[in-house]
C-alpha cells in the first residue's frame, strides 16, 4: 500500500517535472526566435550608423574626433562645425568602440534627424543655442528613450519600446544635447559584469578576458574605448563607479533625489531605501562637473517632478578653496582590498594633503552588518521579483551564480547558514541577507535608517566634509567572477544605502610592484579571498580608481575632491 502511494507520487511528480520542463524547452525556443530578430535589428542599426558616418569627409571626421569636451562644445556653439557632422564622427568613434568591447545595445537613428534640425535652427541669426547645442551623448540602455527597449537584458522585455523619454532625457534633449548610442548592461543590472542573452557580453579595452565593470558596463568600454565622450549610467550599487575605476574613466552617482525617477524602470520595481541613481560618467572629471553645473543650473527638474527638491549646482562650493577634512579608510573591515587598490587610496590621499586639506583615518562602521542590510533592501522580495523574470527568460550564463543563490529558499539558506558560518563565515553571514518576512524586512529598513542617523552623527562630530576611499577590492575582472564575488561591493553599497553622493576617479594602474604585493601580503583566506587573489594576478597595466563620498546634496564637494585628485595625478 506505501509502496503504491510512494511509487503514484512519483509519477506524479515526475510528469509535472515533465511538464515543466516541455513548457520552459518551448518558451526558450520562442525565446531565440527573440534574439535572433533583435540581433539582426542591432546588426540593421549598426549599418545606419556606418552608412550615416561614411556621409562625413575623412579629414572633417578626424578634426572632430579629436577635440575633447570642451573644444567639441565651444565649436558647435560657433558653428565652426555643425550637429550632423558632430553625430556622424560619434556613429564612427561608437563603431570603432564596439567593434572592441561589444558596448552598443543599439544606435540611435533619430539622432541624425535631431542634429539637422539643431542646424536648421541655428540658421537663423536670432537663434539662442542651449548650452549642450549638438553634443551627442551616450545613454546607459535602461534610461528611457522614446521609442526604444529598455530590456535590463531580458529577452521577454524587447520589441517593449519606451512611450515617453524619462525626465532627464527630455532635459537633455531641451538643452541641445543628442543621445546618438544605447549601451550594454548585465541581465538584471545587478550585477557588476556585463552580460545579456540579448545584446552578449561586454569585454574591457584593454582585455578582452576581462569585464568593462556593470552595470553601466557598456558606457565605461565605450567611453574608455573614446567611443563617448560622455554618457548617462545608473547606480545602485556601484554600477557607475566599479565599471569607472576597471576602465580609467570617471564617474559620480548624485544623491537619490537630486535627478528624476519618474519613468525609469530599475533592477527591482517597488524598492525603497535603496535606490538607482542615474550619473554623468566621462573620461575626466571636468566633463561630469560641467554637465552638472548645466542641468542643476536651474530647477527644471523640480518643474517636471514635485519629487525632486529644488537643488541647484552651487558653484561657490565647487569653486571653494577652503581647506577641507577628509576621512579615509584603505580596509571596512569586511571585505580587505588587494594591495593595489589600498596604494591609490595613499596616493590619492597624499595628494588632498599636498593640496592643503586635512586627512584622518575614519572606520566607518559595522560594515559586514551594512552588507547584510543592503542585499536584504536591494532585493527586497528575497528575489523573487528577480527570480520569476530569469525563469521565464534565457538566463546568461555569466549569472549563474547569483541566480543560483536566488533559487534556493530562504528557509534552507538559513538551516545551512549556521553549518557554512563555522568554515566560510562572511558566506554564512551574508546567507541570513535576504529576507523570511516582511517583518524582518521591516526592521531592515528601520536598522538602515539608525545607520543614517549613526553615520550623520560621526560625520558631524568629526567634523568630516568628505570619505576617501577604496571603489572596490580589485583590478577589472574575468567576466565570470563578479556574480560569485558580490561581496566586493561593501565600498560602494554603503553610500548607496546611505544615500550619499560618490564618484569614482582613476588614480593608477597596476604594476608589477603591486603584483608581486599581491603575493606576498594578501593572505587568501577563504574563498572570496581566494577569487580575489588569483583573478587580481595578470593585471599589470589596467587602471584602479578611488571613490569620493560626500553626504547627500554635497555633490559639488565630492566633485571638487574628484578633480584635484585628477589634477595631482595627470598634472592638468
Ligand atoms: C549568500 C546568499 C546571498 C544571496 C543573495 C545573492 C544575490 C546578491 C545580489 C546583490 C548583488 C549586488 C551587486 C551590485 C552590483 C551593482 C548593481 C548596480 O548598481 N546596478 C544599477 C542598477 O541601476
Amino acid at each position: 500500500m506505501i509502496f503504491t502511494l510512494f511509487a503514484t507520487s512519483l509519477v506524479f511528480f515526475a510528469l509535472y517535472l515533465y511538464t515543466w520542463w516541455a513548457k520552459r524547452e518551448k518558451r526558450q525556443v520562442e525565446l531565440r526566435k527573440i534574439v535572433d530578430r533583435k540581433r539582426a535589428d542591432r546588426a540593421e542599426s549598426v549599418k545606419f550608423a556606418r552608412e550615416s558616418a561614411q556621409k562625413l569627409n575623412l579629414d572633417t571626421r578626424n578634426k572632430i574626433a579629436a577635440l575633447e569636451y570642451s573644444k567639441l562644445k565651444e565649436a558647435l556653439q560657433n558653428g565652426s562645425i555643425s550637429c550632423i557632422d558632430a553625430v556622424r564622427t560619434y556613429y564612427h568613434k561608437a563603431i570603432l568602440a564596439n567593434e572592441k568591447t561589444n558596448s552598443v545595445c543599439m544606435f540611435v537613428k533619430e539622432a541624425e534627424r535631431w542634429a539637422l534640425e539643431w542646424d536648421e535652427k541655428a540658421k537663423d541669426p536670432d537663434f539662442k543655442k542651449p548650452p549642450l547645442f549638438g553634443l551627442p551623448m551616450s545613454l546607459k540602455e535602461c534610461v528611457p528613450l522614446e521609442g526604444y527597449d529598455q530590456t535590463r537584458g531580458f529577452v521577454q522585455d524587447t520589441y517593449r519600446p519606451t512611450k515617453v523619454d524619462g525626465v532627464l532625457v527630455q532635459q537633455l534633449k531641451k538643452l541641445g544635447a543628442i543621445p546618438y548610442v544605447q549601451t550594454n548592461v548585465p541581465q538584471s543590472l545587478l550585477s557588476y559584469n556585463c552580460s545579456n542573452p540579448v545584446y552578449g557580453k561586454t569585454t574591457h579595452p584593454m582585455d578582452s578576458t576581462r569585464t568593462s565593470g556593470g552595470s553601466s558596463g557598456g558606457e565605461s568600454a565605450l567611453i574608455s574605448a573614446d567611443g563617448s565622450i560622455l554618457g548617462i549610467g545608473g547606480d545602485v550599487g556601484g554600477s557607475i563607479r566599479i565599471p569607472c575605476a576597471y576602465t580609467g574613466t570617471t564617474g559620480i552617482k548624485p544623491s537619490h533625489l537630486r535627478f528624476s525617477h519618474r519613468g525609469v524602470c530599475g533592477s527591482v520595481p517597488g524598492r525603497p531605501l535603496i535606490n538607482s541613481n542615474d550619473g554623468p560618467m566621462a573620461q575626466n572629471v571636468d566633463t561630469t562637473v560641467d554637465f552638472l553645473r548645466t542641468v542643476w543650473a536651474d530647477t527644471w527638474i523640480t518643474e517636471q517632478d514635485p519629487y525632486v527638491p529644488p537643488v541647484t549646482w552651487n558653484e561657490d562650493v565647487y569653486s571653494s578653496t577652503k581647506k577641507l577634512k577628509i576621512g579615509y579608510y584603505i580596509d571596512d573591515g569586511w571585505f580587505t582590498p588587494t594591495p593595489v587598490c589600498q596604494r591609490a587610496v595613499m596616493e590619492a590621499k597624499q595628494i588632498l594633503e599636498d593640496a592643503g586639506h586635512t586627512l584622518v583615518p575614519f572606520k566607518p562602521p559595522k560594515v559586514p552588518e551594512v552588507i547584510r542590510m543592503f542585499i536584504r533592501a536591494v532585493c527586497v522580495d528575497a528575489g523573487k521579483y528577480l527570480s520569476r523574470k530569469l525563469m521565464n527568460d534565457i538566463i546568461d550564463p555569466l549569472l549563474y551564480t547569483q541566480v543560483v543563490l536566488w533559487m534556493v529558499p530562504v528557509p534552507v539558506q538559513r538551516f545551512f547558514a549556521n553549518i557554512i558560518k563555522t568554515f566560510f563565515p562572511r558566506f554564512g553571514s551574508l546567507m541570513t541577507s535576504l529576507t523570511l518576512s516582511t517583518e524582518e524586512l521591516r526592521c531592515t529598513y528601520a536598522d538602515i535608517e539608525a545607520y543614517r542617523s549613526e553615520m550623520s552623527n560621526l560625520i558631524i562630530e568629526k567634523n568630516l566634509d568628505a570619505l576617501l576611499c577604496p571603489v572596490t577590492v580589485t583590478p577589472a575582472l574575468p567576466h565570470v567572477v563578479p556574480s560569485k564575488l558580490f561581496a566586493g561591493t561593501s565600498y560602494t553599497a554603503i553610500f548607496n544605502l546611505l544615500d550619499y553622493a560618490a564618484g569614482s576617479v582613476n588614480v593608477t594602474y597596476v604594476t608589477k610592484k603591486d603584483e608581486q604585493d599581491l603575493e606576498d601580503n594578501y593572505e587568501p583566506s577563504d574563498p572570496w579571498y581566494a577569487l580575489a587573489k588569483q583573478h587580481s594576478r595578470g593585471t599589470v597595466g589596467l587602471p584602479i580608481g578611488v571613490q569620493v563620498a560626500t553626504p547627500p546634496y554635497r555633490e559639488e564637494t565630492c566633485l571638487r575632491l574628484m578633480r584635484e585628485i585628477e589634477r595631482g595625478v595627470t598634472g592638468k
